[in-house]
C-alpha cells in the first residue's frame, strides 16, 4: 500500500497545501471584488464633511445655554475640539458661554465682559467652525478678519488661533506692520484668517494692489473701546467702507463706552448684546483684591523701589503714564539692583525688541515690568501677582484695564494704585461709580528706603541719565497737564521742584507749557471789553481745549495714514500729544543688559560657574546677591501682614515730616 492509493481512497484526507491555496485564491478574488465595490461606493471627503457639517448646523438651533458647561456641549467640529483640548480648555467661561451658540447661529454679538474672562476664545471658536462650514480653501481668500488695538494683542490672538486652530487647514497670518509693506503685500493674499492693527490694514487696503476683501465672510473687532481710544475710529470708518456689507461681525470690549456703542451701530447688524457681568456688584474680578495708597509725588520712587524689594519672588507689572518715564526709571531701577529682574515694554521700543520682553516676561516666574499703557489692555501675561499703577490712570476705564493684567482665569491678584492726595478724591469717587472695590491702605513708613541721594549720584556721573531724567520729568508733568479730567489731574498742584530732585535732579527742567501757563493771570477775575466778570483761568488747560488738542492730533494721524507717510505706534503717541521733537533716541537696552552683566562678572562670588555667569547675563538684573533672596520672605511677609490689617502705620497725610525726608 502506498501513500497515493491511501490519498485517493474514499476516507482519504484533501492534501491541505492544496486546500489552502484555493482557499487563497478564492478569498483574494472577493477580497479584490469587494474592495472595488467599496471604492465605487466611496465618497469624496468634501461631501462626507458635507454631512458632518449639515448635522452640526442642526444643532445650531438646538444649543441651549444653560445646559453648557463645556466646549464639548457646543455642536463643534472634531477639529476645533481637538484643538481646544490639546490647548487644555476644556471648561466654558460665562463670555464663551453666552456668545459661541449666538455667534455659530450667524448672529452679529456685542460681547463685553470683565478683563481675563475669556473673550479670545469667544471669538475664535466661531471664526474657525464658520469657515469649517463654509469648507473654505486657501483658494478662497480673505474669509475673516480680525482686528486689534495693538500689535501685541494681535500677536497673542494670533498665538492662541495657532493653537486651538492647528488641526484646520486654513492659512492664517498676522499683519501688523514692523516689516515693510511689500513683504507683506506678497504674502497677504494666501491669508485665509487675517489678524492685524486698524492702521496697517488700511494701509494695505490702499496701497496693495492684489488686496482685497471682498470674499469677507466674518469681521471682528477685539478690544473695541482701545481701539477707540487710541484715535481710530476715522480709521475703522474707513476700513469697514471697504468691507462687503454682507458678514458677520463680532465685538468684544472689557468697557462699555459711548463710542463702543457708536461703533457697534456703525458695523453691526441687529447685534445680540452680551453683557455677563452687567448685573455683577463689581466690575473687576471677585478676585483681585484692589488697594490703593496716597503718597507725595516726590516719594513715589522709594516707594516703588520699597515695593520691589519687598516682592522679590513675585511677577509683578508697573503702569506710567509715558515712555520716558519708563525709560528713565528701568534704568535707574537696574542700576538700584532691587534684586528682581526688570524688563520694560513701551510703544518706543523696536517691534522685535517688544516681542522679546513680552516672550521674556510670560517666561519668568519672578520679575518686574515697567509699562506704559501700550501693556494695560487685552495682553494676557500669565500669572502676574500684582499690578501696581504708578502714574494715576486716565479714567476708571483704564484702572480696570491695567488692573485686569492680574486675576486673570480664575487665579489671585492684587492691584495697587498710587494717588497723589490731589487725585484721590477724584478718582476713587469714579472708580467706585464703576463698582471697583478700592479700599485706601497705609504704607510702613519702616520699610520704605529713600533712594533719593543714589539717584543723584548716578545722574552726577552719567549725562546721558541725566538728560533721560530731564525727559522723564518733562513728559510726566506733560501728562498730567494734558490730562482730559481735571477734577483728578491738576498740574497746579504739583510740587514741581520736589518732584524734580526725587528724580535725582538737582534742578527741574525748564517746562515751556508751564512757564507760559504761569504767565497767565492765574485764578484772578478777568474782566472783558464789555466789562463781564469772566470766570478764572486756572493753571490747567481747560476740557474744551484738551478736546481741541486731541482732535488736531486725530486729525493729523488721519491724514498721516491716508497719505502712508506714518509709522505705526506713531499715532498712540500723537494721540498722546507726545511731539515728534521728542523722538526717542535708539533703544540701548541691551547696552544695559550688558553693562550690567559685565558689573555682575566682577562680583566672583556671584559666579560660580561660566554656564551660570552666561545664563546671569541673558536678563538685566538677576537676583543679584543671595542676601536679598534671604531677606525677601520676611519683607514680603511684613508688607502683606501690615496691608492685610490695614495698619499701616504712619498716616502720610497727616505726617508730612516723611515728605520732607523724601525732598530734602
Ligand atoms: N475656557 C477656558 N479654560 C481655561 N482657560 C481659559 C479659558 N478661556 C480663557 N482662558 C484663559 O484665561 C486667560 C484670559 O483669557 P483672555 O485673554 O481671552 O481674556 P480677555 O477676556 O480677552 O481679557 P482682556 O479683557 O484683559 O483682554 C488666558 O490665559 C486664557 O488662556
Amino acid at each position: 500500500m502506498g501513500k497515493t492509493s491511501a490519498s485517493q481512497g474514499p476516507g482519504a484526507r484533501p492534501d491541505p497545501v492544496r486546500s489552502f491555496n484555493r482557499w487563497k485564491k478564492k478569498h483574494s478574488h472577493k477580497q479584490s471584488q469587494k474592495n472595488q465595490l467599496r471604492k465605487q461606493l466611496k465618497k469624496p471627503e468634501w461631501q462626507v464633511e458635507r454631512e458632518v457639517i449639515s448635522r452640526l448646523m442642526q444643532n445650531y438651533e438646538k444649543i441651549n445655554v444653560n445646559e453648557i458647561t463645556r466646549f464639548s456641549d457646543f455642536p463643534l467640529s472634531k477639529k476645533t475640539l481637538k484643538g481646544l483640548q490639546e490647548a487644555q480648555y476644556r471648561l466654558v467661561t460665562e463670555i464663551q458661554k453666552q456668545t459661541i451658540g449666538l455667534a455659530l447661529q450667524g448672529k452679529d454679538v456685542l460681547g463685553a465682559a470683565k478683563t481675563g474672562s475669556g473673550k479670545t476664545l469667544a471669538f475664535l471658536v466661531p471664526v474657525l467652525e464658520g469657515l469649517y462650514r463654509l469648507q473654505w480653501t486657501s483658494t478662497d481668500g480673505l474669509g475673516v478678519l480680525i482686528i486689534s488695538p495693538t500689535r501685541e494683542l494681535a500677536y497673542q490672538t494670533f498665538e492662541v488661533l495657532r493653537k486651538v486652530g492647528k488641526n484646520h487647514d486654513f492659512s492664517a497670518g498676522l499683519i501688523i506692520g514692523g516689516k515693510d509693506l511689500k513683504h507683506e503685500a506678497e504674502r497677504i493674499n494666501n491669508i485665509n484668517i487675517l489678524v492685524c492693527t486698524p492702521g496697517r490694514l488700511l494701509q494695505h487696503m490702499d496701497e496693495t494692489i492684489c488686496f482685497h476683501a471682498t470674499n469677507l465672510q466674518m469681521l471682528v473687532l477685539d478690544e473695541a473701546d482701545r481701539i477707540l481710544d487710541m484715535g481710530f475710529a476715522d480709521t475703522m470708518n474707513a476700513i469697514i467702507e471697504n468691507l462687503p456689507k454682507k458678514r458677520q461681525t463680532l465685538l468684544f470690549s472689557a468697557t462699555q463706552t459711548k463710542s463702543v456703542k457708536d461703533l457697534a451701530r456703525l458695523s453691526l447688524k441687529n447685534p445680540e448684546y452680551v453683557w455677563v457681568h452687567e448685573k455683577a456688584k463689581y466690575s473687576t474680578p471677585a478676585t483681585l483684591e484692589q488697594n490703593y495708597i496716597v503718597c507725595e509725588l516726590p516719594q513715589k520712587i522709594s516707594v516703588l523701589y520699597s515695593f520691589l524689594r519687598s516682592h522679590l519672588k513675585k511677577k509683578s507689572i508697573i503702569f506710567f503714564s509715558s515712555c520716558k518715564e519708563v525709560q528713565y526709571l528701568y534704568r535707574v531701577f537696574c542700576r538700584l539692583r532691587p534684586g528682581i529682574s526688570i524688563l520694560a515694554l513701551h510703544g518706543r521700543q523696536q517691534q522685535m525688541r517688544r516681542m522679546e520682553v513680552y516672550n521674556e516676561f510670560v517666561r519668568k516666574k519672578a520679575a518686574v515690568l515697567f509699562a506704559t499703557d501700550l501693556a494695560a489692555r487685552g495682553l494676557d501675561f500669565p500669572a502676574v501677582n500684582w499690578v501696581l499703577q504708578f502714574d494715576c490712570p486716565e479714567d476708571a476705564n483704564t484702572y480696570i484695564h491695567r488692573a485686569g493684567r492680574t486675576a486673570r482665569y480664575k487665579e489671585d491678584g492684587e492691584a495697587l494704585l498710587i494717588l497723589l492726595p490731589s487725585e484721590e478724591k477724584g478718582m476713587v469717587q469714579q472708580l467706585l461709580q464703576k463698582k471697583v472695590p478700592v479700599k485706601e491702605i497705609k504704607i510702613n513708613p519702616e520699610k520704605l528706603t529713600d533712594v533719593q541721594k543714589k539717584l543723584e549720584s548716578f545722574l552726577a556721573q552719567d549725562q546721558d541719565l541725566k538728560e533721560r531724567a530731564q525727559r522723564c520729568f518733562v513728559s510726566y508733568i506733560r501728562s498730567v497737564y494734558l490730562m482730559k479730567d481735571k477734577e483728578v489731574f491738576d498740574v497746579s498742584k504739583l510740587p514741581i521742584p520736589e518732584y524734580a530732585l526725587s528724580l535725582g535732579l538737582a534742578v527741574a527742567p525748564r517746562v515751556r507749557f508751564l512757564q507760559r501757563m504761569q504767565k497767565q493771570p492765574n485764578k484772578e477775575l478777568v474782566v472783558s471789553q464789555d466789562n463781564k466778570v469772566i470766570e478764572p483761568r486756572t493753571l490747567s488747560l481747560t476740557n474744551d481745549e484738551v478736546e481741541e488738542f486731541r482732535a488736531y492730533f486725530n486729525e493729523k494721524m488721519s491724514i498721516l495714514h491716508k497719505s502712508g507717510k506714518i509709522a505705526e505706534g506713531t499715532e498712540y503717541r500723537l494721540a498722546r500729544g507726545i511731539s515728534d521733537e521728542e523722538e526717542e533716541e535708539k533703544e540701548c537696552e541691551e547696552e544695559m543688559e550688558e553693562k550690567l552683566g559685565k558689573t555682575k562678572g566682577s562680583q566672583p562670588q556671584s559666579v560660580p560657574s561660566n554656564t551660570e555667569s552666561q545664563k546671569n547675563r541673558e536678563v538685566p538684573v538677576q537676583f543679584l546677591d543671595r542676601d536679598d533672596d534671604e531677606e525677601d520672605d520676611g519683607l514680603n511677609a511684613d508688607f502683606l501682614k501690615v496691608k492685610r490689617h490695614n495698619v499701616f502705620g504712619l498716616d502720610l497725610k497727616e505726617n508730612k515730616t516723611l515728605q520732607v525726608g523724601f525732598v530734602s
